[in-house]
């Protein structure tokens, strides 16, 4: 036998039968691999081709404005606890996430009303509305920004990348809490809302949202549409969304997430109710509107009151009861805010988050103001007083609470009661009275 075989050029792909001992059989290994070199070679720079030509193809037929990979983040998806991601009634998608949208002109950037130059405080010191600052490992790592991004540290401001921003304020809710004026009012002092839409609510971050991407998100705030670069997202369905928290941590890098600042105004959970009840009815039948047609108040609370109670009552009050009972737009979970809170708190940052009830807001305005402003990092704006009274959405059958029966008003407020409580307990800050069954007016049987 010898120690090497060397392919016969006449013979050149006749297979080889041999007896070999041991030694021999370890040598011909490398014999054989040798022979089936070649075609290895040839399948692999076969498949090379084919690659490259698939590379060019998906280069050339790449859609303009596309972000390249480098622009979109990349970030861990947080995992999803038990329970199905709930959803939201205001299922619209606005436009193509695909391509940029069109911005009508109209909506011209407001002049910027901030009497120095902004800056951005340090994470709140505000006893009051402000809850401890999180340990230290909840406060995410902030790594050197890429380098696409202007990296404006600075107030309010946003940051942009690639002519389009992220937001560094976002009114959560609650829904029906006063979110308008509380917007109008910000617009007022140089904030700008996301240019589509309402001008105020994106409702880009929400499960009914169709694959959200960083590029579609930002070019709703784009880039030199803003004088003062501080953009609001006041969308209010976001705090009751299982999904918004998530997917604004996965279109977000750590920097972006740590500028955000989350405004969130709770308003008494049955006037909220009945508010939203209110609304629905005044737009006379819309897309979202089905739970409500043909249904008087009375008839509708007691509805929610039903599901309410058949939905895991065993889970009492409970972030899972929140979890597997998902509110779709209406009900008594969609006003308990306590499994709200702790859910967008496990994603994003407790010190990033300004907690006001609505009624404690409208009557100390001043001090609210002075204390969002120092929140969102515009301290040296003058403050104004009052806030603007908008979207009270008056129609002639608008129901008031004070035309509701006692019983009625008893009850919705006992079922959301525990709630509030573990709210309070949570936020020591808040006022339980501002809420109390005396402050709810109604009309008694007797
Ligand atoms: N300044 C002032 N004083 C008293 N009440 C006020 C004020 N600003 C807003 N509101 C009331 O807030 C309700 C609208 O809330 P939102 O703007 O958050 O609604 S929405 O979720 O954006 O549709 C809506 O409540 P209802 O009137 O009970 O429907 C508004 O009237």
């Amino acid at each position: 036998m010898p120690d090497s075989y060397e392919e016969s050029s006449e013979h050149p792909r006749e297979p080889l039968v041999l007896e070999l001992n041991g030694t021999a059989a370890s040598k011909m290994r490398f014999l054989c691999v040798s022979q089936r070199a070649d075609w290895i070679g040839i399948a692999l720079s076969t498949a090379l081709s084919v690659l490259g030509i698939l590379v060019v193809l998906f280069r050339l037929l790449r859609p303009v404005g596309i972000p390249s990979e480098q622009s979109v983040a990349v970030l861990p998806y947080p995992e999803r606890p038990l329970g199905t991601p709930p959803s939201a009634p205001l299922a619209i998608h606005f436009f193509s996430p695909v391509m940029p949208p069109t911005y009508p002109t109209s909506l011209a950037p407001p002049s910027l009303d901030l009497t120095t130059t902004l800056s951005r405080p340090s994470p709140p010191h505000m006893p009051y509305l402000i809850p401890p600052p999180p340990s230290e490992q909840n406060v995410k790592a902030d790594p050197d920004p890429p380098d696409n991004v202007t990296n404006r540290q600075d107030g309010c401001k946003a940051v942009c990348s690639n002519g389009g921003c992220m937001p560094t304020v976002y009114i959560i809710g609650s829904q029906k809490g006063g979110t308008t004026s509380l917007f109008d009012h910000l617009e007022s002092k140089g904030f700008c809302g996301p240019r589509h839409n309402d001008g105020k609510e994106s409702h880009y971050l929400m499960s009914t949202s169709e694959h959200p991407t960083r590029y579609g998100y930002t070019h709703i705030f784009p880039e030199h549409q803003c004088a003062s670069g501080c953009w609001i997202d006041a969308t209010p369905n976001d705090l009751p969304n299982w999904q918004s928290p998530i997917t604004l941590t996965e279109l977000t890098t750590p920097r972006e997430r740590q500028l955000a600042r989350f405004v969130v105004v709770l308003r008494e959970p049955v006037a909220r109710d009945l508010s939203w009840f209110n609304h629905r009815k005044s737009l006379g039948g819309c897309s979202y509107c089905g739970g409500v047609s043909g249904l008087s108040y009375p008839e509708y609370a007691q509805k929610q009151l039903r599901q309410y109670e058949n939905c895991h009552p065993s889970l009492g009050i409970s972030d899972a009861r929140f979890e597997m009972c998902p509110p779709f737009g209406e009900g008594i979970l969609y006003g308990a805010y306590w499994p709200q809170l702790r859910h967008w708190k496990k994603i994003m940052p407790e010190s990033q988050f300004f907690i006001a009830q609505t009624e404690w807001m409208l009557h100390h305005d001043r001090d609210f103001k002075k204390q969002l402003y120092k929140f969102i990092g515009i301290e040296h704006a003058a403050v104004t007083p009052d806030f603007p009274h908008t979207n009270a959405l008056a129609y002639p059958g608008k129901v008031s609470m004070s035309s509701l029966s006692c019983d009625l008003v008893h009850t919705l407020h006992d079922a959301w009661d525990p709630w509030n409580k573990k709210l309070f307990e949570e936020y020591p800050f808040l006022e339980s009275k501002l809420w109390s069954l005396a402050s709810l007016p109604c009309t008694s049987s007797g």
